[in-house]
């Protein structure tokens, strides 16, 4: 087996025959894969269902051993070729339970009826004690159209579930946030906005997701405006967010001083202009930006950024590049200067991988597997429900980047996603911002 080899898991149904599996085995073999864990799924009457688990030198060599298979005799398929990825996706990633058992009639009474009428009525009564008797507070909406799934494009909300699923596992587990995905049949944003109005009582905050630009702009504007809960499109914040934090840290390591820096976007869409507008903020004097759209070049104007020709140029003036367009391969070894900092962050494939990124002589690089927003969504909107805010803002985003960098061990650009602490540390960060702003306006 080559170093490259898969491993798929074939779903063989056989005749309830002795002999059969013998006989798949053979079929495996003679074409060069390799047999690992055999699980039986069913037995029934008449058929077999086996789990066999094959390594194969590519996809062409898995296909001729299904072929194999299947040629076998009439009885003999492969039901599904599945992997470990698509394993994991099985029946989906979440599933809602409930947090208290129901063992006797008096717990029966107790969490419905009749016991749960009279938390209706002080809820009628007073509100606000939704907050203590519901789980709303503690749920967010995971709304997504579809248009931006990743760096795929516009595949259609049902088929950007599995990344809804995805944001809702890292919620519950980073944060203990229940994320409820929210897959809207539209992307015009009047009915996007009316449609979240809509359902936004059940929730304490709504993260929009994977939402293309330019919509989106329009729809998050539009949403916090309306909404008195904290409402963030995270390929925006998020990511805008994690970058900064990431960038901070090269340029300590690099010792470049950031806001002296010149930075370049490739790509002023979603994140790529709000990864912009983060920098401003932060302080940075010059940043620059290009896109294929003029009507980006134009946004990224008007928050006072400067407009950079094409991606040549880009890579030729900036010290520190980042690059969210999507388009794997964007950057060519060619284009790196000695010594700049390169961030290219589409997913599932970056622009530049970091290897080549470094070979060709950048000082620190890295994608979008490494700086993801996975490091700042579950902490912000947890500070943001523990105060209660109504709405997420600049100084919580900043005080949320530099906790990043806080939490983040020398050495490294951002903190491993898996370390709790750096969940913990964006929380009370933005919690103590929140707090801070409330008191001020109370
Ligand atoms: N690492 C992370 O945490 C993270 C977070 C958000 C988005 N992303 C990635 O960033 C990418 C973009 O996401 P988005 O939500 O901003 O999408 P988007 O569609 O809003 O923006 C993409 C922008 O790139 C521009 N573009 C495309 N090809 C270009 C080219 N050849 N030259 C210049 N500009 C070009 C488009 O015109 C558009 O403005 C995706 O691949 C996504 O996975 C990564
Ligand atoms: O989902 C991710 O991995 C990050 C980000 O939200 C993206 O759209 O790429
Ligand atoms: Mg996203």
């Amino acid at each position: 087996m080559n170093v490259q080899s898969i491993i798929r898991n074939l779903i063989v149904e056989t005749p309830s025959v002795p002999g059969n599996l013998a006989k798949v085995a053979t079929a495996i073999g003679s074409i060069g894969g390799d047999i690992g864990d055999i699980k039986t799924m069913k037995i029934g009457t008449l058929s077999t269902i086996r789990d066999i688990s094959c390594t194969c030198a590519d996809i062409a060599q898995l296909n001729q051993i299904v072929e194999a298979i299947n040629n076998i005799d009439d009885n003999i398929h492969v039901r599904s070729v599945s992997d470990d990825v698509m394993k994991a996706h099985e029946g989906g990633k979440i599933h809602m339970t409930s947090r208290v058992d129901v063992r006797s009639l008096s717990d029966l009474r107790r969490i419905y009826t009749p016991g749960v009428a009279n938390v209706c009525q002080e809820i009628q009564r007073e509100p606000e004690k939704a907050h203590y008797y519901t789980s709303i507070g503690n749920t967010v909406a995971i709304v997504t159209d579809g248009t931006a799934i990743l760096g795929l494009g516009n595949i259609g909300p049902v088929a950007g579930m599995p990344v809804m699923e995805g944001k809702a596992v890292l919620f519950d587990q980073f944060a203990g946030i229940s994320g409820i995905p929210i897959l809207l049949d539209t992307s015009n944003p009047d009915e996007v906005v009316e449609t979240v109005k809509h359902i936004a009582k059940g929730f304490g905050g709504i993260l929009l997701e994977d939402i293309g630009s330019p919509h989106c702009f329009e729809i998050e504007e539009r949403l916090k405006a309306d909404l008195s809960i904290p409402v963030m499109h995270d390929d925006q914040h998020g990511t805008a967010v994690v970058t900064l934090a990431a960038v901070i840290s090269a340029c300590r390591y690099a010792g470049v001083e950031l806001k002296d820096a010149v930075v370049g976007q490739i790509g002023l869409g979603a994140a790529g202009l709000a990864i912009c507008r983060m920098l401003m903020a932060y302080g940075v004097k010059e940043v620059c930006g290009t896109d294929r759209q003029e009507s980006a070049l134009l946004r990224l104007r008007s928050f006072g950024g400067t407009v950079v020709d094409s991606v040549e140029e880009t890579m030729a003036k900036c010290d520190i590049v980042i690059a969210t367009t999507g388009v794997s391969g964007l950057i060519q070894p060619t284009m790196v200067r000695e010594g700049q900092i390169i961030l290219a962050l589409s997913n599932p494939y970056p622009e530049i991988t970091p290897e080549d990124a470094i070979a060709a002589g950048a000082s620190y690089a890295a994608d979008g597997r490494l700086v993801n927003n996975v490091l700042g969504f579950p902490g912000i909107f947890r500070g943001a429900l523990n105060a209660n805010v109504k709405s997420i803002t600049y100084p919580m985003l900043l005080a949320a980047a530099n906790a990043i960098v806080d939490a983040t061990r020398n050495g490294d650009l951002v903190p491993h996603p898996l370390d709790p602490n750096v969940h913990k540390s964006v929380a009370e960060a933005v919690e103590r911002v929140a707090l801070i702003e409330m008191a001020n306006i109370d």
